[in-house]
């Protein structure tokens, strides 16, 4: 990893302790430069998620940070909201081998978590490894998300020609 990453996270009431556990190791990670938390600050705000998760995937979006972990109870919401976005890539991931490929194979710059589904060590030891991850733009796999970012720009079904590779 050459450059150091700028870290969104956010969460529902449902994820802000992990939020919060994950974003105080992110802190102390050297390969980050800066987090920024998008909220929920306690469990006492009832935000539904799609307020804060949105916010984040935004971010994200329009080159404020790198990447997003979101939370929530299962993740899902958060994944849902943050793929609304345009261009932004989002997945739950609680095992190490989706998380890598998340990254390698999908260029997904969120990161999403369940708070009732996973504890926080396993948490923090996937998100540590998908910080050392990094997308290859000239790999094949670039070529397949090219057909989804396409898809996203002009609706249109690729062709059976344009789906081959
Ligand atoms: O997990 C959630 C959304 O995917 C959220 O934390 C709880 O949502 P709810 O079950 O709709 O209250």
């Amino acid at each position: 990893m050459t450059e150091k990453l700028r870290i969104a996270v956010a969460a529902d009431n449902a994820g802000v302790a992990l939020k919060d556990a994950l974003a105080a190791m992110l802190r102390e990670d050297h390969r980050v430069t800066e987090v920024t938390d998008f909220g929920v600050p306690d469990a006492t705000d009832d935000r539904a998620y799609p307020l804060l998760g949105l916010a984040a995937a935004r971010a994200v979006a329009d080159g404020e940070a790198d990447r997003a972990v979101l939370v929530c109870g299962t993740g899902i919401g958060m994944q849902i909201s943050a793929n609304k976005v345009e261009g932004i890539r989002a997945t739950v991931a609680h095992d190490s081998y989706s998380a890598e490929r998340s990254i390698k194979s999908n260029d997904c710059q969120v990161l999403c978590l369940g708070g009732r589904v996973i504890g926080p060590e396993l948490a923090k030891k996937i998100v540590a490894e998908w910080l050392g991850y990094e997308f290859d733009p000239d790999s094949a796999s670039a070529t397949k998300l090219g057909h989804i970012t396409a898809f996203e720009h002009d609706h249109q079904l690729p062709t059976t020609a344009d789906a081959a590779c």
